[in-house]
């Protein structure tokens, strides 16, 4: 049977670093390669001009009916004044909770073409292979109480609470300890247990889920603070880094510059199995560069691959996807985020023969699944 792909592009460079994907999805349908049917819904910003508000119903609906949902980018200087459930911000946070994708898989690999643009020494970054599993549906992001309130004084107050239960942290530490079995078997978590308690308690149940059925994997504890400063000094140590939804979206915005380009990593949101999972790229919807066909559409097109890998069952495409950008970049074909002078449809163009050969490749000489390695 046909899979269910939704794809949501968003706002800025979204449509454009989306309809990359498209045309590789378009490209491996025609060709018989694999059965999908794909759904297109404004997002974000644009569906707010469309509908007023950044996500309707239908979309949701629709995203929960799928195999996998491939989200481009959101945001915009021109939705900023809005109030902040109708931001588009605010739409992709619901999509995310209503889809339960509770785990954040963002791989921060560097491919060999680009460890001379890394903003660290090259020597510091070959083979680096980092997997960022960021918790994603809890923490700051959706703790209560949470608004803007005028205090008796007048005086105006932002709130926001940072929480977490037990069960959240367990479920995503069971994602990062079963992923790091696949891979180096070492995860580092993540948290600031010395001055919040709901990090002292991320330790605590991170500990003891580890001890109960995980004493195999090598785990380690960090404070954020010093993670983000070993980033930059040795990243090579990171094997998996288990974090929660702030601090996983800061490190990991650190990280995609040990790899060229924020344009590089790419995400897979997922919850429990057989729920659709959610894909998109780790960067912006990049207003300062959108409409001038320069972006780089390698982060979306990795999230595809990764959708191919977690939700529809095609490990070989996810392969070949990931191939064929090597070999581009390989080939030199850079946009100018990498220092090239490539525009996004240049890139469209080489990477849609890159895969048809590597996929004649497999073809030929078949393929060995490697988890995302
Ligand atoms: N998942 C998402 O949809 C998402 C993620 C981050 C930020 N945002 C939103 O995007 C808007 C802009 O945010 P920002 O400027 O802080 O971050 P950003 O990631 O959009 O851009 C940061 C910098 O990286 C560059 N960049 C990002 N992606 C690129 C690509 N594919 N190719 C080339 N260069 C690229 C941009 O040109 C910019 O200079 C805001 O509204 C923000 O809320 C959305
Ligand atoms: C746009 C925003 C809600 C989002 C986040 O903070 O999670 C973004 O920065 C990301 O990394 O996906
Ligand atoms: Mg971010």
């Amino acid at each position: 049977m046909a899979k269910k792909i939704l794809l949501l592009p968003g706002d800025g460079i979204g449509p454009e670093v989306t309809a990359v994907s498209r045309r590789l999805i378009d490209f491996l349908a025609t060709e018989g390669i694999v059965e999908l049917q794909v759904d297109e819904a404004p997002f974000g910003g644009a569906a707010y001009d469309l509908h007023g508000a950044p996500i309707t119903a239908a979309t949701i609906e629709t995203a929960l009916q799928s195999d996998a949902v491939l989200m481009g980018a959101v945001g915009g200087p021109q939705w900023s004044g809005l109030a902040y459930d109708l931001r588009p911000e605010a739409g992709l946070l619901k999509l995310r909770e209503a889809m339960d994708v509770y785990a954040n898989l963002r791989p921060a690999f560097c491919f060999n073409a680009l460890a001379g643009l890394s903003s660290l020494k090259t020597e510091l970054i070959a083979g680096l292979d980092i997997l960022f599993v960021r918790e994603l549906v809890g923490g700051v992001y959706f703790g209560q109480p949470r608004g803007i309130e005028t205090l008796p004084n007048g005086e105006k107050r932002g709130l926001n609470t940072h929480s977490y239960t037990s069960s959240e942290i367990r479920r995503v530490a069971r994602v990062a300890f079963d992923i790091a079995r696949t891979r180096g078997n070492r995860v580092c978590s993540v948290e600031k247990g010395n001055v919040m308690e709901a990090g002292l308690l991320w330790r605590e149940v991170v500990t003891e889920l580890h001890a109960e059925e995980y004493a195999d994997v090598e785990l380690s504890h960090m404070l954020a603070d010093n993670c983000a400063m070993q980033l930059v000094r040795a990243p090579q140590q990171f094997d998996v880094i288990l974090t929660d939804n702030l601090f996983g979206d800061i490190l990991s915005d650190i990280a995609s510059m040990l790899t060229g380009s924020i344009g590089m990593l790419p995400s897979a949101a997922i919850g429990k199995p057989g729920a659709p999972g959610l894909y998109e790229p780790i960067h912006g919807s990049a207003p300062d560069i959108a409409g001038k066909g320069i972006a780089n559409p390698c982060a979306s097109v990795l999230s595809l691959a990764m959708a191919m890998r977690y939700s529809l069952e095609r490990p070989d495409i996810a392969i070949a996807i990931e191939q064929a950008v090597g070999a581009i970049l390989t080939d030199g074909q850079l946009t100018a985020d990498l220092g090239g002078s490539a525009s996004t449809q240049d890139i469209a163009d080489t990477l849609l023969e890159a895969l048809g050969r590597e996929l004649a490749r497999e073809k030929r000489e078949g393929f060995t699944p490697n988890n995302g390695k």
